[in-house]
């Protein structure tokens, strides 16, 4: 199985790459991972709120492929504990035979042919985070799973 994180726009601030870049090379360390950007939308201001998830949403259906296991981060979706995202992880890795795909939404969220397309969603806070900065937080608890799974000293309960 690989993990894919599919994301809407570059990461412009410099704190952000940084750090996600070393989880992201701390990640490869222990399952096949990529995060994919889809380039942002131009000319925002002359779309509704809905016209920008749309066109945000035909750009993800062209990123998925055939056989993708689709789960959404979204603030409403079911919450873990890091122990229990681990396991989630791990029940993953026997059940999904090519891509499990998680999926940032845009600034508003996202279209409802996305949330159609998903099989899961999976909320990280019920607060809101910027689309930036979820990236991190998940691509960390991410990372955590992967230790917990292999025994590594690095979550404490
Ligand atoms: C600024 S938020 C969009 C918030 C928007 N009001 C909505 O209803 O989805 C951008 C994206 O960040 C992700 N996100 C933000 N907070 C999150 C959380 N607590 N848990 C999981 N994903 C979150 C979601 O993918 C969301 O679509």
């Amino acid at each position: 199985m690989k993990i894919s994180l599919l994301v809407i726009g570059k990461t412009d601030a410099g704190y952000f790459v940084d750090a996600i870049r070393e989880y992201e090379n701390r990640l490869g360390h222990y399952i096949p991972f990529e995060m994919q950007i889809i380039p942002d939308i131009k000319n925002t201001k002359n779309l509704s709120e809905d016209q920008q998830k749309e066109k945000e949403g035909d750009l993800i259906v062209k990123n998925l492929q055939t056989g993708d296991y689709i789960v959404l981060l979204d603030e409403r979706g079911k919450e873990f504990s890091s122990l229990q995202f681990a396991s989630y992880i791990e029940k993953k890795t026997h059940t999904v035979a090519k891509r499990l795909v998680f999926i940032i939404g845009g600034p508003y969220g996202f279209a409802e042919t996305i949330y159609n397309r998903a099989s899961e969603k999976i909320s990280l806070s019920k607060m809101t985070f910027s689309h930036q900065m979820i990236r991190l937080i998940f691509i960390e608890q991410l990372y955590r799973a992967m230790t917990i799974l292999n025994n590594e000293p690095y979550h404490h309960e």
